[in-house]
């Protein structure tokens, strides 16, 4: 595999209105979660993924399972648990610029994971392991199988990519989740936070302040994100701005995180430089705002290719 993720999906319901979830009478089912929406910006992209999670025995368990089977990732690694349920959350579109979510998830069959689900073996063969900091908020259990995953990649020199994805409704104590989401970052060779998510684990700094320490650290790459600006990288030897990619209407932001975390990760694996890696990253997220729902914008390569023309022959012209 290039790439193996772990965590929880969930079905998706989005209101066909946007508006008060309160008035929403008829909403759109999706599949959504941070990890697979990466695994999904991967294979769009041509990468071999496979993730590993468990799902409730469900009908949107079943949905899930269908719907990743169909993207072509590999879903050996996931459990259906007998009498749990799938996780589930709302996407809310108050107004345009305002989306807010609303998850029924706890005690789902994803949160039962632990590290007795781990396989050692097909950790040990993948080139990159992609975690979030959603999967150690989901339970203790979960906890330990994100940081028994961290020890099995390090030991086989498997890449650890990290977005902290810090989801504060899933947090009961901001200190542990400062706690644990800086001990997952300090194991990392890649992270890729907001700027909101690098003040929230280091304080008060500056982006190249946090860059620097970050890698002082030892993380190797450390990529921050700006949104519609764009990110900032760092190595031991380089920081660089990239501009992001203007987007003159955003239909849903949910996604562009991952949609960006799949297309530096993609960027990566061609053997691109860093650079053009963040620009790719760039251009999937800004992509995947133009379109409803976390995954369905999320581009395949000769799109993703295309658009970046363009953009540049707009800008030249
Ligand atoms: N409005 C936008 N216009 C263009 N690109 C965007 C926009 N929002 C996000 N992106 C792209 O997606 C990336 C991730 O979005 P961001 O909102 O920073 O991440 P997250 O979803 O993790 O908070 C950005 O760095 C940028 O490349
Ligand atoms: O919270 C989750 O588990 C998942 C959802 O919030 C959503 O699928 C998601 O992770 C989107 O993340 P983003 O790319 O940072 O917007």
């Amino acid at each position: 595999m290039d790439v193996i993720t772990i965590g929880e999906s969930m079905a998706v319901f989005t209101p066909i209105n946007s508006g008060q979830m309160k008035q929403a009478t008829t909403f759109v089912r999706t599949i959504g979660g941070s990890e697979s929406n990466v695994a999904i910006g991967l294979a769009r992209l041509g990468h071999r993924v496979g993730w590993i999670s468990k799902v409730g025995d469900d009908e949107f368990g079943k949905a899930i399972l269908s719907f990743l089977r169909g993207e072509g990732i590999d879903i050996s690694q996931v459990k259906v648990v007998p009498k749990t349920f799938t996780g589930i959350y709302f996407k809310e579109k108050r107004r345009h610029n305002d989306t807010r979510v609303y998850y029924y998830r706890r005690g789902s069959a994803a949160s039962q994971l632990s590290p007795s689900d781990l396989d050692e073996e097909y950790i040990s063969k993948a080139k990159y392991l992609h975690i979030t900091g959603i999967t150690p908020a989901l339970s203790k259990s979960c906890e330990e199988t994100i940081f028994a995953a961290i020890a099995m990649a390090r030991y086989y020199k498997v890449k650890v990519v990290f977005d902290p994805n810090i989801r504060m409704k899933l947090w009961s104590n901001l200190d542990v989740a400062r706690d644990v989401l800086f001990r997952i970052a300090i194991q990392s060779d890649i992270i890729l936070p907001g700027i909101t998510e690098v003040a929230f684990l280091l304080g008060d700094g500056t982006i190249e302040k946090w860059g620097r320490q970050l890698i002082e650290m030892g993380v190797s790459l450390v990529v921050i994100k700006l949104g519609e600006r764009g990110a900032h990288y760092f190595t031991k030897t380089n920081h660089d701005y990239i501009q992001g990619f203007p987007v003159k209407y955003v239909v849903d932001p949910v996604g562009a995180g991952d949609g960006f975390t799949a297309g530096l990760l993609s960027g990566l694996i061609d053997g691109l430089s860093v650079a053009d890696a963040v620009r790719r990253a760039n251009a999937v997220g800004a992509l995947v705002t133009m379109v409803e729902g976390d995954t369905e914008g999320m581009p395949e390569r000769e799109d993703v290719e295309r658009w970046i023309g363009q953009q540049r022959e707009d800008v030249t012209r």
